[in-house]
Formats: C-alpha cells, sequence, structure tokens
C-alpha cells in the first residue's frame, strides 16, 4: 500500500470542503494492488466519532444532477414528493429540489416523444459526456469525475463480453472472451449475461437520447462517443452507485441510485471482524436554521434514521425508505431523499489509524459480486479450502442444472408445478448454503426437486400449494435426495474440468495463445497482474463450487435429513 493518497484525491477533497459546506471527513485514499484503490482511516476514532459526512449537495443524482446539466430536464424523473410548508418563500429557500422540481416540470412541456430516464440511464449519460473529444459539457461535478476509474477494460467481465474496435484490442479480446467461455461456471456466465442484457438495454436508451435530442443531436454525439465511453460509463455507475431512496416514481431498484464520492471508494467484505464502519442517514438540515451548513443531527431520536446501504445491485435496495424524514419536526425541513450521509467506526470498538474502512456490498455470492462488480472474496490462504465454508455468503447456484431437468417435464406438469413453487416462493431458487453451517440446499432447491419427482395429477400438489405441506413421501424424499447426489457430482466433475483448464493456461498458454503479447517483456507487469489476479478468482470460484458440493455429498452419504 503506498504512504500518500494519490493526487486525484486530495483535489477531489479540497473540491468537497469548498463546495459542499458540512463535508467532513478523516479517511484517506491509497492504491492498493489487488483492489486499485482503498480507503484508510488516518487517525483513530471513537465510537459516535465521524469517519465521513456527505451533504446531500455532494451526492450525484437526479435531484442534485438537475442544477446543472446539458441533459434535457423533461429526461430527469421528477420527484413525487414535495415539501409540506404554508409559507412559499420558505419552501424555495428550504428546498433546492421544489425548486428544480418547478424548474423541471416547466422543461417538460417542451413534446419530446423520449420518456425520463431512470437513475442509471441519467448518470451513465452524465458520465459519458465527460468523455466528449470537444470538452462541450463542462460540469460542476469533473472534479470528482477525474476521481473515477479510467478503465474497465480488461479486468471487469462484462468487457470479455463486448467486443472493442479496433484490430489489436479486437486480438486482445479474444483471449479475455475464451476466457469468460471457458473459465466462469455456467451459473456465473448466466448472471453475466444478465448484465450485459442491462447495459444492452441502458445503452440503446441512451443513444436513442443522443440521436433525438438537444443539443446532442447537432453535435452528433451518438457516433462522437464511442460503444467504449459508453461501457465505462455505466460500469463505473454500476459498480460503484448506491441504492438511497429518491423519493422518484417508477419501480424502486431503477430510481434510486446515486453516487456517493469517498464513500464509493470503499471495499468489500462480508466478514463482521473486518467490516468498520455503520451508514448513517441524516436528514439534511434546512439552511435557514444551520446558515447554509449542514446540521449534524446525530443523537435527534426522532428524524434520523440508521441504516446500511449497499452499493447497487439488481436486486431491491436494502434501504429504508426514509418517509420519517419528510417531518419537520425541531423546525428542520426535510425532504424524501435530501439526505447526508454519516459513516461511523464500529461501535464496539471504533476504528484505528491506518485500518482499512470497509462494508459489505449486499448478501452476495462469489458469482454475483463478480459478474456486477468483477471480483470475488476469497478466503485468507492459510484458512485453506475450507475458508470457503465459512465465507457469510458462500453459495452454489444450481439452477442451470435443475432447469435442465425441467425441460424434460412435460409442459402440463411444468407449467403446474411451475405455478405450485411460485406462489411456496421456491421457484427458480435452486441454490446450497455454506452459512449457517454446515452446508446444506435452500428449503427452494428441496421443494423443486421433491415436485420433479411428484406426478403431476398428485393430489399432494394442491397440499403443497396452499402451505399444508413441503414434505411428500419416503421414496419421493429418495428420489429428491439421489436427484441432489447426482447434481452435485457432476457439479464437482464440472469444476474440475475448469479448474484443469486454468491450470494450464497458468502454466503457459497465455505466453502461446495471446496473439499481441507473446513474450513477457512485451506485457506491462500492471497487465500481467491483472490477468493473474483474474484467474485466481476464477480457480478460487472452482474451488468453493468443489468444497461445497463436496461437503453436501459427504452429509448425503453420512444419511443425514435435510427436510
Ligand atoms: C465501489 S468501488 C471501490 C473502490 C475501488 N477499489 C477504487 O479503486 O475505486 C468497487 C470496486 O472495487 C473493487 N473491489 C471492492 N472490494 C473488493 C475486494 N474485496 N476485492 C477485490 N476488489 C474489490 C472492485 O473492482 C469493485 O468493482
Amino acid at each position: 500500500m503506498s504512504s500518500s493518497p494519490p493526487r486525484e484525491f486530495t483535489v477531489l477533497l479540497n473540491w468537497l470542503k469548498e463546495k459542499h459546506p458540512g463535508f467532513e471527513t478523516s479517511l484517506e485514499l491509497r492504491d492498493a494492488p489487488g483492489v486499485e484503490r482503498c480507503l484508510v482511516a488516518t487517525s483513530s476514532a471513537k465510537p459516535g466519532e465521524t469517519l465521513l459526512h456527505i451533504p446531500s449537495s455532494a451526492m450525484l443524482n437526479p435531484l442534485t444532477l438537475i442544477r446543472d446539466s446539458p441533459i434535457p430536464k423533461h429526461l430527469f424523473p421528477q420527484p413525487t414528493h414535495r415539501i409540506a410548508t404554508t409559507n412559499p418563500s420558505k419552501r424555495i429557500k428550504t428546498s433546492l429540489i421544489a425548486a428544480d422540481t418547478a424548474r423541471a416540470s416547466t422543461d417538460a412541456e417542451v413534446p419530446s416523444s423520449t420518456k425520463p430516464l431512470d437513475t442509471t440511464q441519467l448518470l451513465t449519460l452524465h458520465i459519458a459526456l465527460t468523455r466528449d473529444p470537444l470538452k462541450r459539457y463542462p460540469s460542476e461535478w469533473d472534479v470528482y469525475m477525474n476521481a473515477l476509474p479510467r478503465e474497465f477494460r480488461p479486468w471487469h467481465p462484462l468487457t470479455w463480453l463486448i467486443k472493442p474496435q479496433g484490430a489489436k484490442e479486437e486480438k486482445d479480446w479474444e483471449w479475455w472472451s475464451k476466457l469468460a467461455e471457458k473459465g466462469l461456471s455456467p451459473s456465473t456466465r448466466a448472471k453475466l449475461a444478465d448484465v450485459k442484457k442491462r447495459f444492452q438495454q441502458d445503452r440503446d436508451v441512451i443513444l436513442d437520447v443522443l440521436r433525438k435530442e438537444e443539443p446532442f443531436k447537432s453535435h452528433s454525439l451518438a457516433t462522437t462517443l464511442t460503444g467504449e465511453d459508453l461501457l465505462w460509463a455505466w460500469l463505473n455507475v454500476n459498480t460503484r452507485s448506491i441504492s438511497i431512496p429518491l423519493g422518484l416514481p417508477g419501480p424502486t431498484e431503477r430510481m434510486n441510485h446515486t453516487l456517493v464520492p469517498i464513500l464509493d471508494f470503499i471495499n468489500h467484505s462480508s466478514n463482521p471482524a473486518l467490516i468498520t464502519p455503520r451508514v448513517q442517514q441524516l436528514p439534511t438540515a434546512s439552511p435557514s436554521r444551520s446558515g447554509g451548513n449542514t446540521v449534524n443531527l446525530n443523537g435527534s431520536t426522532t428524524s434520523t434514521t440508521s441504516s446500511s446501504s449497499s452499493f447497487s445491485d439488481p436486486k431491491p435496495p436494502t434501504t429504508r425508505r426514509p418517509s420519517s424524514l419528510s417531518s419537520s419536526k425541531n423546525g428542520y425541513h426535510l425532504i424524501p431523499g435530501k439526505i447526508d450521509l454519516r459513516l461511523l467506526p464500529p461501535e464496539e470498538n471504533g476504528i484505528e489509524a491506518g485500518q482499512e474502512v470497509l462494508f459489505a456490498y449486499g448478501g452476495h455470492s462469489s458469482g454475483t459480486l463478480f459478474a456486477e462488480y468483477g471480483f470475488c472474496e476469497m478466503p485468507d490462504e492459510e484458512e485453506g479450502e475450507e475458508g470457503w465454508l465459512r465465507l457469510k455468503y458462500g453459495e452454489m447456484d444450481l439452477g442451470w442444472i435443475v432447469d435442465e431437468l425441467w425441460e424434460k417435464e412435460s409442459k402440463v406438469g411444468k407449467e403446474e408445478k411451475e405455478r405450485v413453487l411460485e406462489k411456496i416462493g421456491c421457484w427458480g431458487l435452486n441454490t446450497i448454503h455454506a452459512q449457517p453451517s454446515p452446508v446444506h440446499p435452500s428449503h427452494a432447491l428441496l421443494m423443486s426437486l421433491r415436485l420433479l419427482h411428484l406426478d403431476s395429477n398428485s393430489p399432494k400438489l394442491s397440499n403443497i400449494e396452499n402451505g399444508f405441506t413441503t414434505y411428500i413421501s419416503p421414496a419421493n424424499e429418495l428420489a429428491a435426495i439421489s436427484e441432489l447426489e447426482k447434481i452435485l457430482k457432476r457439479v464437482v466433475k464440472e469444476a474440475d474440468r475448469r479448474l484443469g483448464w486454468l491450470e494450464r493456461l497458468d502454466g503457459g498458454s497465455w505466453e502461446t495463445d495471446r496473439p499481441t503479447a507473446q513474450t513477457e517483456e512485451e506485457r506491462t507487469s500492471q497487465e500481467r497482474k491483472q490477468v493473474d489476479g483474474v484467474v485466481r478468482m476464477l480457480k478460487g470460484m472452482c474451488v468453493e463450487e468443489k468444497v461445497l458440493a463436496e461437503k453436501l455429498l459427504e452429509r448425503i452419504e453420512a444419511g443425514e435429513d435435510f427436510s
């Protein structure tokens, strides 16, 4: 770990201090091998002290972006909540959002066939505009934009599925594309395909905006910005935004993304012993009461919500909707979505100087972390293979094999059983879990296997549908568990095959297969490190699958009961 913060961090800190009153931090960025950069505490902090306070004005989302953006206002989603106050002058003074909303709704009268963008699309578009070669879109957020990662190619797996332009790039890409095909498990490949689909849908919407909307249309931005620019911008949003309710209309999971400077440098861990801070949401204080400064309302029992934020993911957010923030208790005018974030040290021991700040991005399996964020959590080497069993969210998705079994069912039988499984909340959740120990199949997987081995005309089906029973019969249980045994043996075989391929790759075929860098000298050490890091994670994920499958097989062979 290098000992001084990268320059872009110092510039970002100065900008936050100057432009965003209330900003406060005792954290510092460091270059860190394997994770690019990480945040550490510069001094020790006791429980209750502030590690980071980000005022809502410094969080990048549609509510703040609308202040200063070349993106036409009618493309911004309109907040559904306004402040209830009887004093109109106060309304303007205390609510930037209300003022912005009014401006936006005037603009919304401009006829346009384009629908408002969702939060991911808006942020992606904003970030992509920074790549305009003619620099026609300067923004107050540029200092923050300069601190974002410059490249996701080649290490992020989404880039392995998207061919770049240019002969040399294409040749390199073929190697990575092969890695995606041969080095990823079928379930991680499926998760990655889903990420690609989401990217392509958002990219198409943005391209449509660039083709149709001014000033982008006159600037020919749909062709000036490259596919790589949009991919880079989208990956920044997908790997760095957090989910916070913003009070915007539309499906919550599409309308809650915010980029938070500094907080977005925090790396992930699921290990409770390593997770340092708690994230707390605070109402932004009324400028009329605080003289424009954010007031730290910690300790206010009525209007402070506390919850853990998660980096955005395709699932619904884990944050609570801060509806209580709309009250104006104590004279503070609180607007849903207009909230500050405060990061606190652990309640028991605080934090030591130099300690890395980590938090959990969500309850994600290795496959999800890898497909979405380009890394997976690895147990410490000294823990050995058993370490995989201790990962809090250690999981294996067997959906790809269970789907094959459903294909063999008659159409009518499958539809009926799928309906029943949907009704009892067990459809499509075919997972094995490491925790709580011992390794076990999910209830949903057991139910799927039981129904796969049940006659479609069986009267037991309606009992299951109505929640009267989950167990069918000893014969059915035997058939379901032997099916599970067959599935697990296949998983071990597949994981072994992939591991062998990756080990051969490690042992040298990188040198011979790769067209543009035949020798060690031709390859930069940075590139080598990226390849080594990625291959190590892919091998780790094979080991995780094997360890989980083998442990469960041991339990089955010992005749343990899973019902
Ligand atoms: C929100 S950013 C965190 C800051 C990032 N390290 C940086 O340098 O800007 C998320 C990205 O950090 C990296 N990352 C986070 N946690 C990690 C971990 N435990 N191991 C490896 N990489 C990690 C991944 O590249 C991920 O996409």
